[in-house]
């Protein structure tokens, strides 16, 4: 397994405070690594800090073996990460969703049609072929979660870095969004609050707590429970 995303020994303040401490990861081929921990404890800094968009980082990031200390030394590395936002609109910015979903690869040196082409086929995998004509920023929160989704799976990366996924999407598209993801043939690294979606996509999983990382097990548990269930009367 080769390693594609490192961080080692890296901390990160913020105001004075200390977000992220003396953290340690690597991710190597193969791998979906998931990141769990409470509200605040640092997930969200911690997958910036790998995409190069934290400011007062101490320690080395490394992608796909290179040492990036500054923004040049991102910049031609990113292309390679599919980066989903924790907040879905700050990834949104086409008028519509074909236009939104095709952009990543018309940026990569696709011809209109075959971006167009590849996004069609992206949307309709995730089963919201639908939405293509839609406005962007009237969607809802769970059908941005998905183009958003979409407009990374086009640009076919080695990588996904998935800042909580699932929230907002209900139960159908959670399935197929789960499947989309799979079948995603590259590495993974997840935040989410979501053990279902973590028990069964994850290989490995870490803890954060107030900034400090650690290793932590995945545990599936047999359970008698009721479970609630709400139908359409
Ligand atoms: N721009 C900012 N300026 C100052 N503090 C910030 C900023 N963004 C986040 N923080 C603080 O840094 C800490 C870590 O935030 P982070 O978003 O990484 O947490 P998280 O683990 O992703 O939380 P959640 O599960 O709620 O998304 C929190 O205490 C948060 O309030």
């Amino acid at each position: 397994m080769s390693e594609l995303l490192a961080l080692e020994d890296v901390s990160v303040s913020r105001e004075g405070a200390r977000v992220l401490s003396h953290a340690s990861l690597s991710l190597s081929s193969g791998e979906r690594l998931a990141i769990i921990g409470p509200n605040g404890a640092g997930k969200t800094t911690l997958l910036r800090t790998l995409m190069g968009l934290e400011r007062g980082v101490e320690g080395r990031v490394r992608l796909f073996g290179t040492e990036c200390g500054d923004e040049h030394g991102f910049s031609s590395l990113r292309p390679r990460i599919g980066y989903l936002f924790q907040d879905s609109d700050d990834q949104l910015f086409c008028p519509t969703v074909i236009e939104d979903v095709a952009f990543g690869p018309l940026n990569l040196g696709c011809t209109q049609a075959e971006a167009l082409s590849r996004a069609a086929d992206v949307l309709a995998q995730l089963g919201i072929g639908a939405l293509a004509p839609r406005i962007s920023h009237r969607l809802s929160g769970g059908e941005k979660r998905l183009v958003c989704l979409a407009g990374l799976l086009t640009m076919k990366p080695e990588v996904l870095i998935l800042d909580e996924p699932t929230n907002g999407v209900d139960t159908e598209n959670g399935h197929r969004l789960r499947a989309a993801l799979r079948g995603f043939p590259g590495a993974m690294l997840l935040v989410s609050h979501d053990d279902g979606f973590i028990a069964e996509l994850a290989t490995r999983a870490m803890a954060i707590r107030d900034g400090t990382l650690s290793a932590a097990a995945i545990h599936a548990h047999r359970h008698m429970h009721s479970h609630p269930h709400i139908h359409p009367a």
